[in-house]
């Protein structure tokens, strides 16, 4: 079966700031995104990688592919205002048939065991999300200020690659964005579809504040 995956690296990175957007910084010498790209061209060679970035962003990660020598074969999609329209331009390079994955460009670290699940679950599962578990306590702020405990194994921290047939992919983002939809599994849930979870690995993190840099560098 056709496999594509999105990588959205269209975002401002505010929460990160710093002087080079956070897809490009180097990691123990190489960019974020070369990283995340790599790691699914492990996975499968044959994988058709699309990779959406800001239009003005496109003549810099050209040239950063020729000081790095990076010659994987992708093809680029232009950034959108929100994730969501980002996700939508991607998706105007993805053929008709297959399983497409959408993945946060800033999440190099996601291992190959997990792309492999996502990938494999979705030929008849249609629609599946890697998740974690929470680790900590959690508390809801109420209505009135008040707050109060959770039961946090009814709580899961949804991560990516999240992987869906092209179809069901397609047809859900011909919605109107809605702010709610802050993945790619709430695009495809607004259609009645139901999700189905596969286990994340905790390394996999969202490169968001320069925190994670820190965690990023020790993981390497
Ligand atoms: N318009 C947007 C916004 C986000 N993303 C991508 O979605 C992923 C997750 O978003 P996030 O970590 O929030 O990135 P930013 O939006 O760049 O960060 P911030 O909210 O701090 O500005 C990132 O790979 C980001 O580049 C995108 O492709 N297009
Ligand atoms: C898609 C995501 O990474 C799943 O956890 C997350 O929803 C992205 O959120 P962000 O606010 O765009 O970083």
């Amino acid at each position: 079966m056709k496999k594509y995956v999105i990588v959205v690296a269209g975002g401002k990175g505010l929460r990160m700031g710093g002087d080079i957007p956070k897809q490009f910084i180097p990691l123990k010498g190489k960019p974020v995104l070369m990283r995340t790209l790599e790691a699914f061209y492990a996975y499968d060679p044959q994988m058709e990688l699309i990779l959406v970035l800001p239009v003005d962003q496109q003549a810099y990660w050209k040239s950063l592919c020729e000081k790095y020598a990076f010659t994987l074969p992708h093809r680029i999609a232009d950034g959108g205002e929100t994730r969501f329209h980002s996700v939508r331009n991607g998706l105007a390079l993805v053929g008709e048939d297959g399983l497409v994955g959408v993945h946060d460009g800033v999440r190099p670290f996601v291992s190959p065991e997990v792309i492999g699940h996502c990938y494999e679950q979705a030929v008849s599962a249609q629609a599946v999300v890697p998740v974690i578990d929470v680790v900590e306590t959690v508390r809801r702020i109420e209505e009135n200020g008040s707050t109060t405990t959770v039961p946090r194994d009814r709580y899961k921290l949804v991560q990516t690659p999240q992987v869906f047939t092209v179809s069901l992919l397609k047809h859900a983002y011909h919605q109107e964005y809605k702010p709610a939809f802050t993945d790619d599994a709430s695009v495809v849930e607004a259609l009645g579809i139901q999700v189905t979870l596969v286990k994340g690995n905790r390394e996999n993190i969202k490169l968001t504040t320069p925190f994670d840099l820190c965690v990023a560098e020790a993981l390497l």
